[in-house]
Order: C-alpha cells, then structure tokens, then sequence
C-alpha cells in the first residue's frame, strides 16, 4: 500500500465515522453547534482532519491526471512560476505533444489595491518579472519556438487561444484554478507539481503537526530527499510552434506607468533602480539566476560562509540571494538545493549541510502548511478593490486601537524610534529585499510588540518584496499569528539583543539611518537611552533627528526598566 493509501485510509476513517455519520437531524444539528464558537478541541480536530483529506483527495485527484505522455495533439504550455527552460517538467511533458504554444499572462489583477492602498504587485516585483519573461521570451525563441504574452485573465485569454488554434491540451505547474475552463473547452489540463523539494508524494506523507522539528524529522527519518542527478548536458528543445501562429514583436510586458497606467507608485522608476545600498543588483530571467548561481556555489564557494554570516543583514554573499529567481522559477529549488549540496560535498561539515537542507524543508513545510490550512492562511487577502479598510484607517476607534494604529503606522513608515527594525523597513522600501533575520525581527516586532495585525505586515511585504512567495509570505505571517494565539513554540525575537548580536557595531542601521551615524554602541540600536547632553554630543536631538520609540504599553515599560539599569550601573 503506498503512503498515501495509508494516509486516505486514515482520513477516510475519520471522516466517515466523525463527520459523514451524523445522517439524522438531530445529529447534525448537535454537530453545527459543535462546530460553532467554543467547540471542543477534539471536534476542530476532526473537522479540520476532514478537511485536510477533501483537499489532499482534490489535488491528488488532479495530479492524477496527469499524464506520461500526451500523445500527440497541440499543448497549450502556460508558464507561470516557472519561467525556465531546464528543470522544468511541464516543458518536459508539453515536448510530447506535436506541436506546442508557450504562453504567459500577466494577470492584471495583481495590481489591484491592497488595504494600504499600494498594488499587490509592487515595482520591484514587477519589473522583475517583466525581465524574466523577456528573457524567457529571447530564449524560447532562440529554440525556434516563441512566448506568446498576454495581459488579462487566464481563463479568458485561453479561450480565446482556443478558438484561434486546435488546442487540446494545456500544460501548467499546479496551484493555479483553470479545471472549469479546461473542462468548459474539452481540454486536457495537465497540472504539474513541480515548486517544492520534495515531489507531492513525499511531502504530504509527513504529517503536518505544527511544528518544523517535527516536520523536518519526519522527513530525515524516511532518508528524503533522496539524491538525483541533474541532467543539464541535454540543450532545451521545444516542439514547433502550431499551425498558423503569427509572431508578435512587441514588447513582452508592458511599462507599469505608461502603458497600465498605474499610478502613485511607491518607488517613481521602473528597474534598475538607483539604490547604490541594494544587497544585491537583481535582474530578472534564467540566464542571470545560472550566473548568481555559478558565482556563489562555484567562484565564491559561498556555502562555507553560511554557518558564520547567514544572520547579518545587507552582506550580499551571507546567503544565495535566489530566492527572486527562486520565486518565479526562473530557477527550481532542486537546482538550487543541488547546487548547493555539490559543493559541501567538496569541503563542508555535517552542520553546514543541515543548515542547508533546513531551508529548503522550511519552504517545503509552508507549503504543507497551506495545503493543511487551505484558504485560511490567505485569510482576507485583498483580491477586489472593495476589500474593508483596516482598522488603522477607522474613524471610530477606541483610545486603546488609535494608540495601536499610530504605532503600527510608525512600523508602516520605519520610524519606530528602534533603529534594527527601521532600518529593515527602510531597506525593504528601497529595495525590495531584506534578510531572513530582517524578515523575522519586523515581523515578530508588529505582531507580537504592537499587536498589529497579520494581514496588515502581510500585505505590506506582499507589495515590497521583490522575492514574493505567497505561501512562504502568507505562510509566515499566519504561523507567526496562530503561534501567538495558541501560545506555544512562538517565534518570537528579541530585537535588542539580536541587534546586537548580529550588527554590533551598527553598521547596518547606519547604513539606513544615516543620522544615527556618529552613535556609538549599545547607543546606535537604542538611541532613546540618551541622556540630554549626549543627545547634543552625538548630534542626534530625539524627536527631532531620529523619533522617539512607539508609545506602547509593554515597550514603554521594558524602556523604562532599561533606563533605570543604565543609570544604575553608570
Ligand atoms: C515574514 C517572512 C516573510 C517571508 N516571505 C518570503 C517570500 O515572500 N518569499 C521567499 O522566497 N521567502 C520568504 N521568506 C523566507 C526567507 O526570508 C527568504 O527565503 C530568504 O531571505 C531568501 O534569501 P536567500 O535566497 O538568500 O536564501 P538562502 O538562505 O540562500 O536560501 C536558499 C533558498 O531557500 C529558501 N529559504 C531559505 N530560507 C527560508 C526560510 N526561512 N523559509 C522558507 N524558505 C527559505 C528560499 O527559497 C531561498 O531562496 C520570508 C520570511 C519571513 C520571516
């Protein structure tokens, strides 16, 4: 019996007993009211197990489908978060078609407003994409064959292709909802799981329970992933394009501000910008992903630095800086984690190894985890224009919310009077990218210091990051969230300290602050411990020159405990 027999089995079980058994009234009815507010744990449990078996059962269902082969027949090869030639296996099972027509849509909807009032597809992001789709383009055509580009809604643009040419079938990474219009058209949708380390099959079989160490054992114990090689000697080749199909030569994705006319942009320009203090010149498509890649892996070696830097912020080489690339497929994560673990088997030890692997099975767990959590996790994203303000924007608040929403709005604008958080959110404004440490420490400070809401740190990342990852975004925030709630295994972080652990000399946060320039250590991550007169000797007035910290309940009171321990001790 394959795992996943067992796993149906167990679920079916469940389901069957706990959920399907209530067939009379009376019973249901005791069940909707066990299901409502204060149900026990025992019932969430087994509604939630329930759900987890209709969700697993549907994309197991679809997987299912998929073929080996299509056996002739034109494909439709819709690139979405693939955008690469090699390690690709949807381009793999479109090469078995006769003829194939590779497509990318640009959704406009993801420049629709969030609740801050920015598109959920920022600048950043934006013109990231737009590269790698021209060089995808570039390279597509190198191989005789061509991208056709198409801004709209999926659903709509297939049909249409579908009256053009005698598609039957398409070709697509799974995650994306097109079954209804596939079996509108009579088309063989083809979903392909193809965004994680381990294949489907391996990681719905571990259990998610919550928790990372228990995910990640669970996954060492069955000896994943197992070791494969790549195969990158074969050149990419793509089947003909079909019948009748009329290149295009505009340009592939149009100019945010001119041609979509998307207005107030956070950032005036499109790509390159003009930040001279980026940790890295991101520039999009497969071909600067391989160069990035062979940099860091074969020039640099860049592995044994990890054990040592992975923690610092704005050092390029303390960590890959693929994850852009990463994001959008330009590059898959097993080249990624391959890569990597070809060059520790030159020089490193174990421990470098499991750093290396502990990332890629975080990745693999927020997806378990939103596969686990279905819509939840994405729990009011913004999807439409008429999405309810946040709280922040609220014209009744009480006096305990309009003290929350001013300080979250200093966590909005990085003037939280904490310069390790302010400088990540003026790193991330700027740039798009910050650390995995800058990341956690913002985070961890909105959701657990000031009690603002996930959604709300959510979005704002969504908008900014360059490398957004909906499950790894979303995925984050919510864990960071259902943590607090449950109170257990919380991650959270201590910015003082971890300031000061991992920018000790404060090098970073002038870097962003530039008027914390002349503060020297403990003084450069806690300014507001400043007397009087040595506000005036380092040149920095609080409240004037750099803000004075959030007025916040707890954070006041950890201040003021500070400050009577610095005057004790001086
Ligand atoms: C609140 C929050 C939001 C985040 N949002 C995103 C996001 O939208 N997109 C995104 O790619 N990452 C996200 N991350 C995870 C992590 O910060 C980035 O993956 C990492 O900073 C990318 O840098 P790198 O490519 O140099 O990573 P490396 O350290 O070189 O790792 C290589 C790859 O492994 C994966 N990876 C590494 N660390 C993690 C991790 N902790 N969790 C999951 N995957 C990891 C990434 O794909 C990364 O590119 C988020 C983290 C937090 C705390």
């Amino acid at each position: 019996m394959s795992a996943f027999a067992t796993l149906n089995c167990k679920y079916d079980n469940y389901y069957f007993r706990n959920i399907k058994g209530y067939s009379s009234f009376q019973k249901r009815s005791t069940y909707v009211k066990l299901t409502r507010g204060n149900s026990s744990l025992f019932w969430r449990k087994q509604i939630r197990e329930a759900k987890v078996f209709r969700l697993y059962s549907k994309i197991r269902g679809d997987l299912h489908r998929v073929p080996e082969s299509l056996n002739g027949g034109t494909a439709i090869l819709w690139f979405r978060n693939n955008l690469r030639l090699s390690d690709n296996s949807c381009l793999d099972l479109a090469n078995t078609a006769e003829a194939v027509l590779p497509l990318y849509v640009f959704d406009k909807r993801s420049l629709v407003r969030n609740r801050l009032k920015q598109q959920r597809c920022g600048p950043f992001r934006y013109s990231f994409v737009k590269e790698s789709v021209e060089q995808l383009q570039n390279n597509l055509r190198g191989l005789f064959s061509d991208l056709l580009v198409e801004v709209g809604t999926a659903a709509e643009v297939i049909r249409e292709l579908c009256a053009k040419y005698s598609i039957n079938h398409i070709v697509a990474p799974k995650m994306i909802k097109v079954s209804q219009v596939a079996t509108e058209l009579h088309l063989n949708a083809c979903f392909v799981w193809d965004c994680t380390l381990l294949s489907f099959d391996e990681l719905i079989v571990n259990e998610y329970q919550h928790s990372f160490e228990t995910f990640y054992n669970s996954v060492i114990s069955k000896g994943l992933p197992k070791i494969f090689e790549l195969d990158n000697s074969q050149r990419p080749f793509l089947k003909p394009l079909p019948f009748g199909y009329k290149p295009s030569f505009a340009i592939p994705l149009p100019h945010l501000v001119n041609d979509l006319g998307v207005e107030n942009l956070c950032t005036p320009y499109e790509w390159p910008f003009p930040e001279p203090r980026a940790v890295y010149p991101f520039r999009g498509g497969e071909d600067s992903a391989k160069e990035r890649l062979t940099d860091y892996f074969v020039k640099k070696n860049g592995l044994q630095l990890i054990a040592d830097l992975e923690n610092y912020s704005g050092v390029m080489d303390s960590s890959t800086k693929l994850s852009p690339w990463i994001s959008i497929g330009c590059v898959s994560v097993r080249q990624v984690y391959w890569e990597g673990y070809r060059s520790y088997m030159k020089n490193m030890d174990s421990q470098v190894a499991n750093l290396w692997l502990k990332r890629f099975l975080w990745r693999d767990f927020l997806y378990l985890l939103c596969l686990q959590e279905g819509s939840a996790v994405f729990r009011d994203r913004t999807v439409n224009e008429d999405a309810p303000e946040f709280p922040l924007y609220k014209q009744s608040a009480t006096p305990y919310e309009t003290i929350c929403n001013q300080a979250i709005q200093t966590w909005l604008e990085g003037r939280t009077g904490y310069p390790y958080i302010d400088a990540h959110i003026k790193e991330l404004i700027t740039t798009g990218y910050i650390s995995f440490r800058g990341r956690l420490n913002v985070s961890s400070f909105l959701v657990h210091e000031l009690d603002g809401i996930w959604q709300l740190g959510a979005e704002f990342f969504e908008h900014y990051l360059i490398d957004h990852d909906p499950v790894i975004n979303w995925g984050y925030w919510y864990h960071l969230y259902e943590k607090k709630q449950i109170g257990v295994e919380s991650i959270q972080v201590d910015t003082i300290e971890e300031a000061n652990k991992y920018d000790p000399d404060g090098f970073y946060v002038k870097k962003w602050l530039n008027q914390l320039v002349l503060l020297p250590p403990p003084f450069c991550h806690e300014p507001y411990l400043l007397s009087e007169e040595e506000q005036n000797q380092f040149q920095v007035i609080l409240g004037s020159d750099y803000p004075e910290p959030v007025l916040f309940p707890t954070v006041s009171e950890e201040i003021e405990r500070a400050r009577q321990f610095l005057s004790s001790s001086s």
